[in-house]
């Protein structure tokens, strides 16, 4: 086809009828699995990413203008309103470009700790524990520890054996910390936050250092882009750009190819896959290819009469994220360098900018920041209340949460991953919160650990159409509960020795109101339901459970087909999940391989 001989990336050669592999996306996993699989020369290998190459423009490269590409690069997404957060509505961050997520990131690169994979081994995943995954967040990564002027004025620590040296993506620290960050770690210190040497190890629990996906070299953005710049030499490695998989096609259960197109009126394009289909088409587009070919909940398949292939329940349930409050506070007796000033200063900026393009130094260098706290809910209130608030979410009813008639096998899975969140939780093997803090008064209070599931289901068999997000977020009460205490952590922080010596305040919300309703109604009305770690609506569980793969990755009911991204992650870690994306998608790169 002469259109795709245009648009296959680097290659002046024709798309084959064909292919071993071809991988859906070519986002963050799909890159990855498409690198290890080309590995060997013998397979064939095409990737279909419906996004083009990026522009490499300096919103990509430069971490301090990290996300300023805007919607170039994204999905137009728009969640339903969200009934308990005052109907507000919110967009679903979906990248639409070759690496995906990666290209428009914070950059932050850090990992859960090993009880938040332990959570997925114990959901009936042999081998997805920390031990079984820790493996391939060093295998993706090639780590440079920061300066180490820098590191001893700040006090940066790392734990040089849980990084890795040969991986593709570069892992480093920015030239430039904002002096406020040492008093942040103070003030954590002073109100009985551990402060581990590194979170990598495992041990990410309490207030420390991590690394950006950062090329230490020239201090610009590591993406997943670099997966496809090293491999796409090798002849066994097609990737075409700017058309998007409208159908799976198969015989039986058997998945023997795909369609793709460039636009709605387009032709679509034919192209078989010998070996696998391998989904990678992130968190909201999965779960939308497998419903359109007839793999999903059946209520929902024949309401829209799309013919039952597998009668698969969990595909688009289980919707995860990391719901966020930003709270503002002023610190009266401030730093004269501080991070407002890149925003408030042009002639600081434009200088900055300038010691950025010369020497790679300066603020510049920073995206989202390197300082993060993640807090257990026994450490950021007691233990007597996070017993209570457990004992709260054990006793409810799973089909509370649900529409009548919803599957056994979800309501057994919501109770599975209640029961063993609940222990998790109230023995403190994973945290609930994340305060990322860059020297800023204010920042971002997370919940990593909801409760709340929400959905991402078709409501129509066009395959352009966009599929219907609902967070469900704080649909949950205990979620409710567990961000109050949240908040009040935040407050109590603010009063520590360290932030009162910078004349902190806390202004939103306003500690002035602080009767659990009140705060209530804060959240409400600030909550954001996102913090651009979408996940789990197919996910890696027992079928029992409304799980979608297994541990080897391969969708239930259905031959040659596997999916690698996002989607897959059963409950989503306390951390930012880029990494955890990669990890995943090396490990699966690695069971592909051992199918051959
Ligand atoms: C704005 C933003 C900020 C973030 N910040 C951070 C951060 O600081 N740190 C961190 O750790 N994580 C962060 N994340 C999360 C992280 O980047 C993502 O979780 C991760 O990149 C997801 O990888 P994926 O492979 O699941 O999906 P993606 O990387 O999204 O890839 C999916 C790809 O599939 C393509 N696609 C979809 N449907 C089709 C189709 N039908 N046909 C062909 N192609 C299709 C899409 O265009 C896309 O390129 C952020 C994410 C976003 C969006």
């Amino acid at each position: 086809s002469p259109i795709a001989k245009a648009q296959l990336v680097g290659r002046d050669t024709s798309l084959l009828a064909s292919y071993d592999y071809v991988i859906v996306g070519g986002g963050t996993s799909g890159l990855i699995v498409a690198d290890r699989l080309t590995e060997n020369s013998s397979k064939t290998v095409l990737v279909i990413e419906s996004g083009n190459l990026d522009d490499q423009e300096d919103e990509v490269l430069v971490p301090g203008m990290a996300g300023g590409t805007g919607k170039k690069y994204m999905y137009n997404m728009t969640c339903i309103p969200q009934k308990n957060i005052n109907n507000r509505t919110y967009s679903l961050l979906a990248a639409h470009v070759v690496g995906g997520g990666t290209v428009v990131n914070g950059m932050f690169f850090d990992r859960g700790s090993r009880g938040d994979y332990d959570l997925w081994e114990a959901l009936g995943n042999p081998g997805w524990g920390w031990n079984g995954i820790y493996p391939y967040f060093k295998k993706s990564e090639t780590f440079s520890p920061p300066d180490k002027a820098l590191a001893d004025e700040f006090n940066i620590t790392y734990d040089p054996s849980a990084h890795g040296y040969q991986g593709v993506i570069k892992s480093s620290f920015p030239k430039f910390q904002y002096q406020a960050v040492k008093d942040w770690f103070k003030a954590f210190k002073q109100i009985g936050i551990p402060i581990p040497k590194d979170g990598a190890n495992g041990d990410a629990i309490g207030a420390f250092w991590v690394s950006n996906s950062l090329d230490n070299d020239n201090q610009t953005r590591s993406y997943a882009r670099r997966y496809y710049e090293e491999a796409k030499k090798r002849s066994n490695y097609h990737l075409i750009t700017g058309k998007t998989v409208t159908k799976l096609v198969l015989s039986g259960t058997t998945v023997t190819g795909v369609e793709f197109a460039g636009s709605a009126t387009e032709t679509a394009t034919k192209v078989s896959a010998k070996k696998e289909v391998v989904l990678a088409a992130g968190t909201a587009h999965t779960p939308q290819l497998l419903q359109l070919a007839g793999i999903g909940p059946k209520k929902l398949l024949e309401s829209l009469g799309i013919k039952v292939v597998v009668d698969l329940p969990g595909v688009g349930s289980n919707f995860q994220d990391h719901p966020v409050l930003y709270f503002s506070g002023s610190f009266s007796n401030d730093y004269p360098i501080n991070p407002a000033l890149l925003t408030s200063n042009a002639t600081y900026a434009a200088e900055q900018l300038a010691l950025y393009r010369t020497k790679r130094e300066g603020p510049y260098t920073i995206s989202r920041g390197n300082s993060v706290a993640f807090n257990t809910l026994p450490q950021l209130s007691s233990q007597s209340i996070a017993n209570n608030l457990m004992q709260k979410a054990l006793s409810q009813n799973p089909a509370d949460f649900y529409p009548a008639g919803t599957d056994s096998t979800i309501l057994e899975g919501h109770k599975r991953q209640t029961e063993l969140l609940a222990n998790y939780i109230s023995s403190g093997r994973v945290a609930i919160q994340e305060i990322a803090f860059g020297g800023s008064a204010g920042g971002g209070n997370g919940l990593e650990k909801p409760f709340s599931r929400g959905s991402i289901n078709i409501n129509s068999t066009d395959p352009w159409a966009a599929p219907v997000v609902d967070y469900g977020v704080m649909s949950n009460p205990v979620d409710m509960d567990m961000m109050v205490q949240l908040i009040r952590f935040v407050w109590r922080l603010y009063d520590t020795p360290a932030l009162q010596a910078l004349g902190a305040k806390a202004l939103t919300p306003d500690p002035a109101n602080d009767s659990d309703e009140a705060i209530k109604a804060a959240i409400r009305a600030t909550l954001t339901p996102t913090f651009a770690h979408p996940s789990s609506t197919c996910s890696m569980m027992r079928r029992e459970y409304g799980g979608v793969v297994d541990s080897t990755l391969k969708v239930y009911g259905m031959k040659n087909l596997s999916i690698v991204d996002a989607s897959l992650i059963p409950m989503t870690p306390a951390t930012h999940i880029q990494s955890t994306v990669y990890a995943v998608a090396e490990k699966a790169a690695d069971i592909i391989k051992s199918r051959q």
